[in-house]
């Protein structure tokens, strides 16, 4: 797809986020902060990325938790996968929010998501008085688990 345009501060702790490898899906995003901040069981806090961007039309980007952070310190994302507007200009902000029954600490700099650009579409929403029928019908929420 074509480049799109970013702003980022603080580069030498912050990078321009980059994919790890050939083929990853996500970039990881930093936590672009002045010294490490220490989240309690349960508390969530919004952290900023030093990220901003241009995404074209008819692209976003999704914020969703890093599975080392998770499974390791219990430290995940609150809103995953939050939503980065194309229409966006404001800083990418991360909430995170720790699952775990210990303090978990975020250093400067540490990667703490991972953001996938992706395509959408708008949907003109049409209103009817009767939907098509199927086969699974209003069938759902385990529906096809049952003998
Ligand atoms: O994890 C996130 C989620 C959102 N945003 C920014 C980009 C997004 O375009 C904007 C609005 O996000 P969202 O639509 O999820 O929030 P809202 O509560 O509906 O706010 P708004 O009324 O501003 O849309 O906030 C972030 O920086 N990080
Ligand atoms: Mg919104």
């Amino acid at each position: 797809m074509a480049a799109i345009t970013v702003k980022i501060i603080n580069k030498s702790a912050n990078p321009l986020p980059s994919y790890a490898t050939a083929d990853s899906a996500g970039m990881d995003l930093r936590a672009n902060l002045e010294t490490a901040i220490t989240l309690q069981p349960l508390e969530r806090v919004l952290v900023p990325t030093g990220l901003f961007m241009e995404l074209p039309a008819g692209y976003e980007a999704q914020i969703r938790p890093r599975s080392g952070l998770a499974f390791k310190q219990g430290l995940t994302i609150l809103n995953t996968p939050g939503t980065i507007d194309a229409d966006y200009r404001g800083e990418i902000k991360i909430i995170l929010i720790n699952l775990s029954n210990e303090p978990q600490v975020v250093a400067p700099g540490e990667r703490i998501a991972q953001m996938i650009i992706a395509p959408y579409i708008q949907a003109n929403l049409e209103a009817v008085e009767l939907l098509t029928e199927t086969d699974r019908g209003a069938g759902g929420f385990g529906h096809t688990g049952k003998s």
